[in-house]
């Protein structure tokens, strides 16, 4: 038996000496190496975090202290250490363990993270909430150096620092977001980590300032303005220090002892602390180390070797966007491309190559994005901020207020708009036509297919005014693609399919399902009409409401929430155009979704051809009982 099957809990890691604690590291990354070739994950970012969460859980008492990761996805070493190790390997899978801390799974998750940026404002809510209570224990928010770009995070200092509560925020400082980290911060942070007084203890410098002689009250006037100067040049953390917080560090996150003697400093400190620590991305595994950007959420990879197994696929929705903004950038000089410390992800890895002058990486702060993109049009460019669909949320006020309001030209690409798989329901993209279609002035679409996405992208940048344009996180259908790159006339849905029984109305790639179900009803008798709605605003409210007249029967599939989504938009024009007596069923989901292969959520919540079948069943347009003939390749239920 390896050392990790004994660790069932924290305490089991406290009587643990040096060696042992190498050698169980060591067994760490080994099952983390494993589980992640095989099921994907962030494997990089726990690489670089096993010493820091070893150290974590022999200083702290877990449950009882709360430790808050930010972000969330460097919690599988911590998940390892809090009696999951015999679930690991059904990390990211359906049913499986979450790849984010989850409170459900353990006493040990006392808060869920997902999005960036959130952990140190939940700490102080958790260090308030234990003063006003009257209770002793420790507060920890671990963040790393991507997060604290976030403003939230800032927000969170300035309220920590003036409050004077015990608080500990550890700042896991590897240099990296998913790509290297920007900004001002991020800058700072190097001038720190390269201070040659890098182990030169704040306490040292700060007893030579008292040092210096204090003479009457001019001259202590002009010593102690002379002081603060050298303060500014002599003390490290300075920063955070001047905002409240005992700043200790850097050191380094990879040796255990001296990991572990800084976090007993800081616990034993009154007020807020900042732990600054300095890891490498990926540690003990090669691959990972070169690469961290690629290892920080992989796809199955072979474990000798670190190759990613890639299947031949159609390109992505993703990378066929990236590639379009290329070739228009070209043509068109003012069409610049803004970025939420996401530019891989969001395809424009290109664009900064091709264009480093018109690129713009903000960091994770997707409302200084918009409102920048906002800044950027009024001033005469033509911005496209590309953001996961989930992470626009963070940046509703600045669409609605910045963007929408003042009718900037923005274009607002939303990624991963749908369900996004194994990162589940922090990640899913299943919200944003309920909060951005009722916004006034935007216009709203969706493709069917990749072609029909560059043809959008055409349209939205041809476009005065703000346009949102939604596709998901998947390889596109494989159609050929046509030029010249043409406008689609704003507000047109497409007719994919003519019936008289019933219309099925799909808004994405979904409308290929629709197709395909169309003719699995046809089996069964039914004539379904096809109707790829391409804008979710404005409708095509004279399409729409002419067949709806004629069938009286519709069926809305959207990858999306269902309240306020597509199917709502469909039936506020049913009333608002006062057509009576059309029966309508919605396929869509009801609630979080959990994580599961996109294919695997689509089928289990109707999005499929079996469930567009039923979903005309309950609509009578037939009936099981007549029809014995059974679905031809097709899942769902
Ligand atoms: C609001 C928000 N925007 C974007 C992301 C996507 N994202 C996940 S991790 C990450 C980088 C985090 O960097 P850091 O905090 O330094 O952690 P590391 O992986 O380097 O340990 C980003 C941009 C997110 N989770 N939340
Ligand atoms: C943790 C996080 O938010 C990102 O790392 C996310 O997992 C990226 O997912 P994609 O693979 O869709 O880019
Ligand atoms: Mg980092």
């Amino acid at each position: 038996m390896g050392l990790l099957e004994s660790i069932h809990a924290p305490k089991d890691l406290r009587v643990l000496n040096l060696e042992e604690l190498i050698k169980l590291a060591q067994e760490i990354r080994q099952e983390m190496i494993d589980v992640v070739s095989k099921n994907g994950g962030h494997l990089a970012p726990n690489l670089g975090v096993v010493e820091l969460t070893l150290a974590l859980h022999r200083t702290f008492d877990s449950p009882c202290d709360k430790i808050i990761w930010d972000v969330g996805h460097q919690t599988y070493v911590h998940k390892l250490l809090t009696g999951r190790l015999d679930r690991f390997k059904t990390i990211r899978q359906y049913h499986g363990l979450s790849g984010f801390p989850k409170r459900a799974e353990s006493d040990c998750d006392c808060f869920e993270t997902g999005h960036s940026s959130t952990s140190i404002s939940a700490a102080v809510g958790f260090a308030k909430a234990r003063d006003v209570l009257g209770e002793r224990h420790s507060v920890i928010a671990v963040i790393g150096d991507g997060a604290m770009t976030g403003g939230m995070a800032f927000e969170a200092l300035n309220h920590a620092g003036h409050s004077e509560t015990n608080l500990i925020v550890v700042l896991n400082d590897n240099e990296m977001s998913i790509s290297p980290n920007v900004g001002a911060m991020s800058s700072y942070l190097s001038r720190l980590r390269s201070d040659p007084r890098y182990d030169k203890r704040k306490e040292d410098i700060e007893y030579l300032l008292k040092r210096i002689p204090v003479i009457g009250t001019q001259v202590a006037k002009a010593v102690a303005k002379a002081k603060d100067s050298l303060k500014y040049l002599l003390v490290p953390g300075l920063i955070f220090e001047e905002l409240g917080f005992t700043y200790l560090g850097p050191i380094d996150g990879h040796d255990q002892a001296l990991v572990e003697q800084l976090l007993t400093q800081a616990k034993n400190k009154k007020g807020p602390v900042l732990v600054h620590v300095v890891t490498c991305k990926g540690k003990g595994y090669k691959p990972a180390e070169e690469n961290p950007d690629i290892f920080h959420g992989v796809s199955p990879f072979d474990p000798e070797t670190g190759k990613i197994i890639k299947k031949s696929a159609p390109p992505t929705y993703t990378a066929v966007f990236g590639e379009t903004l290329c070739s228009l950038a070209k043509i068109d000089p003012k069409i610049v491309a803004i970025s939420a410390a996401m530019p891989g992800g969001t395809g424009l890895k290109d664009f900064v190559s091709q264009f480093p002058d018109r690129f713009y990486d903000v960091g994770i702060a997707e409302q200084h994005a918009v409102t920048f993109a906002a800044g950027l049009a009024f001033g005469g460019l033509k911005p496209v901020v590309a953001i996961y669909s989930t992470f626009y949320q963070r940046a509703y006020d600045q669409v609605l207020h910045d963007v929408c309001l003042q009718q900037a030209n923005v274009v607002l690409a939303i990624d991963r708009a749908g369900v996004v798989g194994d990162d589940g329901p922090t990640h899913h993209g299943v919200f944003d036509i309920s909060i951005f279609r009722i916004i006034p002035n935007l216009i709203f679409m969706a493709p069917k297919d990749e072609n029909e996405l560059r043809h959008m992208l055409y349209t939205a940048l041809q476009h005065r005014g703000p346009v949102a344009l939604r596709y998901p996180r998947s390889v596109g259908q494989g159609v050929s693609m046509d030029e010249p790159l043409k406008e689609i006339p704003i507000g047109k849905a497409e007719v994919m399919r003519e019936g008289r029984d019933v219309i099925l109305i799909g808004i994405g790639p979904i409308v290929n399902t629709c197709l395909l179900a169309a003719q699995e009803l046809r089996h069964r008798g039914v004539e379904a009409a096809v109707i790829n709605l391409r804008f979710i605003s404005p409708l095509d409210r004279e399409l729409l409401s002419h067949y709806a007249r004629q069938t009286k029967k519709i069926i809305t599939v959207e990858d999306h929430i269902l309240k306020g989504g597509m199917g709502s938009a469909i039936l506020e024009l049913l009333e608002e155009e006062g057509i009576e007596g059309v029966t309508l069923e919605r396929i869509g989901y009801d609630a979080f979704v959990d994580q599961g292969s996109i294919s695997q959520l689509h089928s289990v919540h109707g999005l499929s051809v079996k469930g567009i079948v039923k979903a005309a069943e309950r609509l009578r347009l037939f009936h099981t009982s007549q029809t014995p003939m059974p679905l031809s390749g097709t899942t769902g239920k």
